[in-house]
């Protein structure tokens, strides 16, 4: 990726804490659209965070945000940048209005701007009446809104998200990952969204991006490693002329060249290079006067692969 699409860059980035190396030598690069900060706790997601805020120095190594340095430029970045924190940061008295729009003008909006800002941002996320009522009152997906809709008031270019399914129940995660997906595809900002949970970004993302221990584990566009491991499988039934179905049908597709998996009983497991497979397939068991039970594409679950490509 060039230099001039990246929205986050980092080069050798470290972290020490006098316990601790957070980040360990991070080198990073992350062009539009959304991308997944995947790690499990303590991976150091948060740390990058801040320290792309501008708001921790890092001890080696530097940080660019839309191509400014996070060192010397925090100020500029969080003019361009909306931040969702991971922990509770709500005051409880005031209304999702009131805060919002305080946030809107402590980002330099107008006053009239920050109020029609935050009826946007908050109609975005799906706040309506609820958003006169004092926060404290409010349920922990509402409080994820209104800490999304805060990131946004300011109509920033990026928006650095840190765990913003924590403490959502199934219902609650979805609907928060649909909206953080408008986010980009809506309004056209860029996304670093980061969760604990693997699979849940796989839908989200464009882009994955994995650490561990501080270090970069891999950084990858979604669907080229979903798609690269596709396998397609297919169930037969059985003959008079073909008493193993099955095998006959290995040995047709395996002369025909296509890749079979070892073992699978009745279910054979074919690498799905391109779809001319399909057609390969089906003309093999007409050939051969089987019944075709079912078809169907099985895709890794991100978290396989990257269980595969940990050292
Ligand atoms: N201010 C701090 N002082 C000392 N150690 C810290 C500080 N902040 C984070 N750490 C440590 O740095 C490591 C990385 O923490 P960080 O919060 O960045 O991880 P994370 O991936 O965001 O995990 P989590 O989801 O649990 O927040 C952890 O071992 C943590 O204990």
């Amino acid at each position: 990726m060039s230099g001039s699409t990246s929205v986050i860059q980092t080069e050798s980035l470290t972290k020490r804490y006098p316990r601790v190396t957070a980040l360990d030598g991070l080198t990073v690069d992350i062009g539009p659209g959304v991308t997944g900060l995947v790690g499990a706790n303590g991976a150091g997601k948060s740390t990058l965070i801040k320290i792309l805020l501008g708001l921790a120095p890092a001890s080696a190594g530097s940080a660019r945000v839309l191509g400014k340095d996070a060192a010397a430029e925090g100020r500029a970045i969080r003019e361009q940048v909306g931040y969702m924190p991971e922990h509770d940061c709500l005051p409880p008295d005031v209304s999702a209005t009131e805060f919002v729009v305080h946030m809107g003008r402590m980002s330099g909006l107008p006053s009239t701007a920050a109020r029609e800002r935050t009826a946007d941002t908050l109609r975005h996320v799906g706040l309506y009446e609820e958003r006169y009522r004092p926060i404290g009152g409010y349920s922990t997906g509402m409080k994820q809104r209104v800490k999304l809709a805060q990131a946004l008031v300011h109509d920033p270019r990026l928006v650095l998200l840190d765990e913003p399914t924590n403490g959502l129940d199934p219902a609650g995660r979805d609907e928060m990952l649909g909206l953080i997906r408008r986010i980009h595809t809506d309004f056209g900002i860029s996304v670093l969204v980061t969760s604990h949970l693997l699979g849940e970004l796989e839908r989200t993302s464009d882009h994955i991006v994995v650490i561990d221990g501080g270090k970069l584990l891999r950084s990858q566009a979604t669907a080229s490693f979903t798609e690269a491991t596709a396998s397609l499988a297919v169930e037969v039934t059985d003959t008079e002329a073909h008493p193993h179905g099955a095998e006959a049908l290995r040995a047709a597709l395996t002369g025909a060249g296509v890749s079979v998996a070892p073992g699978g009983g009745h279910v054979l497991l074919l690498d799905l290079a391109d779809d001319s497979l399909y057609d390969t397939v089906r003309d093999a068991i007409a050939d051969l006067g089987l019944g075709l039970v079912r078809m169907e594409q099985r895709r890794h679950r991100i978290a396989e692969v990257f269980e595969e490509a940990r050292p």
